[in-house]
């Protein structure tokens, strides 16, 4: 296949695309409606979108055509059409390290700054350690896997057998090859839930008592709630959203896992629900808060280029308003779990800083999971305590 060809699938990708809805959402669709395209024509599309929205806004000025071309460098190890044309002095070094290619970059592209990876920096968390940070974009993350630690031994071996690479991360965590088709290999998912690295890290901040009752009150499809279900298979639990469709997949998914005893209750934060809840006093409260998402941004890169940061303030001001009205539902000495998986101070510390000046709360523990360097997402989980 030629390079213009190449070339003009990507072109046409990407003029269509405005970053309104997740990226492999829109590609999905895209191919559905221009089936003249080959798998390999998918494929190169595919490769290409994703590695150039990987370079943010870096060497904006410089033609798309070479931002293509490093971009597509930093981020595959085999080489492409793209490089060997526009990049001919780069393509020896296609399996260097991404420091090492990013090295090269500088030398070869004295404007560029990996900084513009990631236009955000102002907004950053303070613990983040930015060069890390950018630097992961080049990187797809992996997927990681919950794994039921007796399990543990056996999935491995039985991936394995399939020749997936499946690298024990702890007793309970397996980190394998993002696009592997899970649910195929091992439709069993009793003993195992796909959830983030860092996701299965904000488990240790829970600490639930035997018999307690939680409340995880952005539940979604019930990923935290698993999560504690492990730590604490005692926990009695409600389970809430506004999402209604949420709800039923964490039914199907809760079924699965053999979590039988939970309520489950759709519920709009934002508004007053003593109706439904007055009677209520938790343990424990999860708030696993709606949010930018820009921790998670290693695996939807388009947000890079397409992300407007009023949003936010929206996020920040979400986020106050849906623990303002969960606190008062919480015993004294009981634990809040506050987590995001944004890594913008405005929805982590400052939302800490507002909730113990604003709430009757005090900060026990908070910390930024830098999943960065771990291939996985970074999150910011506090636990904090109602006075
Ligand atoms: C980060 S997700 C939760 C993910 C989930 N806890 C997990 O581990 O998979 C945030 C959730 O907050 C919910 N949400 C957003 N606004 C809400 C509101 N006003 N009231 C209740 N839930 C809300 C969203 O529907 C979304 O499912």
């Amino acid at each position: 296949m030629r390079v213009e060809h190449q070339l003009r699938a990507f072109k046409q990708v990407f003029e269509n695309y405005d970053g309104a809805v997740p990226l492999h959402r829109f590609l999905f669709s895209y191919f559905k409606q221009h089936k003249q395209m080959g798998s390999s024509d998918r494929r190169w599309a595919t490769r290409y979108i994703y590695s150039f929205f990987r370079l943010g806004k870096a060497l904006i000025k410089e033609p798309q055509i070479t931002r293509l071309a490093i971009a597509d460098f930093l981020c595959n190890d085999t080489l492409s059409l793209i490089v060997e044309t526009e990049l001919p002095l780069l393509k020896n070094a296609i399996t260097n390290s991404v420091k090492e290619k990013l090295d090269l970059v500088k030398k070869y592209f004295p404007e560029f700054q990996l900084r513009d990876v990631f236009h955000f920096q102002e907004e950053l968390s303070a613990e983040i350690e930015h060069q890390d940070f950018y630097t992961s974009f080049f990187t797809q993350p992996d997927l990681f896997i919950r794994v039921k630690a007796d399990y543990l031994e056996q999935l491995k071996k039985k991936l394995e057998e399939e020749g997936i690479t499946a690298e024990a991360i702890s007793a309970t965590a397996l980190a394998l090859p993002n696009g592997t088709k899970l649910e195929k290999l091992v439709p069993d998912q009793r003993h195992y839930q796909v959830q983030d690295l860092s996701s299965q890290a904000t488990g240790g901040l829970f600490k639930p008592q035997q018999w307690d009752y939680w409340w995880d009150c952005c539940a979604a499809s019930g990923g935290k709630s698993l999560l504690l279900h492990s730590v604490e298979p005692t926990v009695q639990l409600l389970v809430s959203d506004v999402r209604e469709n949420s709800l039923h997949n964490l039914e199907e998914r809760f079924r699965d896992a053999g979590l039988k005893k939970y309520q489950k209750k759709v519920l709009d934060l934002l508004q007053n629900n003593d109706q439904d809840l007055h009677h209520y006093e938790f343990d424990g409260i999860i708030l696993d808060a709606p949010c930018t998402g820009s921790g998670t941004w290693g695996r939807t890169p388009e947000m890079l280029y397409y992300f407007d940061t009023h949003k936010i303030n929206y996020f920040s001001k979400l986020q106050k308003a849906i623990a303002a009205n969960v606190v008062k539902y919480l015993k004294e000495g009981k634990p809040l779990i506050y987590i995001t998986c944004s890594v913008f101070k405005a929805e982590n510390e400052e939302v800490v800083e507002w909730l113990i000046k604003e709430l009757p709360l005090k900060l026990e523990r908070a910390e930024v999971i830098k999943g960065y360097n771990n291939n996985a997402d970074t999150m910011f989980a506090a636990r904090l305590i109602k006075l």
